[in-house]
């Protein structure tokens, strides 16, 4: 994947998807237990990720997207529909998948006996890299980390984001040109979350690697995802950059309004607004027009609603609001990717 004159081709594809369609079969209730419905989980799911981007796959809970990364990954079997990473069709030789990519899944447990140190070395051997090498590699990406200093702790004797942090450092050993990451920092806090952000485009900038990410965390994310899917009851209904996603709804201002103890729903512009509202306690979420955003702002910062306002806040929409506002739509029939 060079150019003629031996410099890496940026934007060739990595990722082919081509029409992937998964569903899971019905489960029969069997005396007296709940059974449960056919799930389509991937419904006709089309995209390409291309070398060296951050390609961010977003949605709901259940949307599909662990569901869709391990079709990609070889570990789950599509009904229908083709996949191709480097050139390699994964859905008739899934074995290659791990050649190829490095996988963090939502859970582990093959490592779990090891100790941190164990895990990530095994994890460099079993990629082919020669005892000296696996334990030089061990050591920077412990150091990247912030790992070192539980190097010799069983995984299964570390909390919950520092087993996630060190899943990490296994998937990382051993470069990989694509990395598929589902929900890397999960559970993490803010410094191991910074860490994992910056070894993930470490490895972009410095080895070319692509990445292929699964979050939740649409604010963070935005600050490193080049292109984004949204992905909703199976289907991809939007695929563009952040930028190009926040166009579709530049129209619109955010007005968030925090009221002291309840909204004072007998003023009747306020409770006209409800209607629009996000509710989150005593926060509501707007997303209006600019010649709404005023009316609304003089309706609360005028009159009898002011003395319920504790604060308010105006502001372009971000990412989360275009995801929002995409799985809305969705809901009600009115997007197409
Ligand atoms: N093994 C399974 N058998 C039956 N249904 C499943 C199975 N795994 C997932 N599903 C269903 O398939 C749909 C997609 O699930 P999936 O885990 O891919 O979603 P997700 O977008 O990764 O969700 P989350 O954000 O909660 O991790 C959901 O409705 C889920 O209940």
């Amino acid at each position: 994947m060079t150019t003629r004159a031996g410099e890496p081709l940026r934007y060739d594809d990595v990722v082919r998807v081509r029409a992937l369609s998964k569903t899971y079969p019905p489960v029969k209730g069997r005396r007296g237990a709940v059974g449960a419905p056919a799930v389509r989980a991937t419904d006709q799911v089309t995209l390409d990720v291309r070398h060296g981007e951050i390609f961010g796959l977003l949605g709901p809970n259940g949307a599909g997207k662990s569901t869709l990364v391990r079709q990609l990954t070889g570990l789950l079997r599509p009904d229908s529909g083709s996949v191709e990473i480097l050139g390699h069709d994964i859905v008739r030789h899934p074995e290659r998948a791990a050649r190829i990519l490095a996988y963090l899944g939502q859970e582990s447990s093959a490592l779990d006996e090891l100790t941190v140190a164990l895990a990530v070395e095994t994890t460099g051997r079993l990629r082919g890299l020669e005892a000296r090498a696996a334990r030089a590699e061990r050591d920077a990406v412990l150091d990247e980390l912030g790992l070192a200093p539980l190097a010799g702790r069983p995984l299964k004797k570390l909390s919950g984001g520092q087993r996630r942090l060190a899943c990490l450092a296994a998937a990382l050993v051993g470069a990989r040109p694509l990395l598929v990451l589902d929900e890397p920092t999960t559970g993490m806090d803010p410094v191991a979350r910074r860490a994992v952000w910056a070894a993930v485009d470490r490895r972009r900038a410095e080895q070319g690697a692509t990445v292929l990410l699964v979050t939740h965390n649409v604010i963070e994310a935005e600050t490193v995802l080049d292109r984004v899917a949204v992905l909703d009851e199976g289907r991809v209904i939007a695929c563009d950059t952040p930028a190009g996603l926040k166009e579709r709804v530049s129209g619109e201002v955010r007005v968030e309004l925090v009221w002291r103890e309840r909204a004072p729903l007998d003023v009747p512009e306020v409770a006209v607004l409800r209607e629009r509202a996000v509710e989150a306690g005593r926060r509501w979420t707007l997303r209006l027009a600019p010649e709404e955003a005023r009316a609304a702002v003089a309706t609360v910062t005028g009159g009898a609603a002011f003395a319920a306002l504790d604060d308010f806040t105006l502001a372009t929409p971000s990412l989360e609001d275009v995801y929002l506002a995409l799985g809305g739509e969705a809901r009600q029939g009115l997007v197409k990717a």
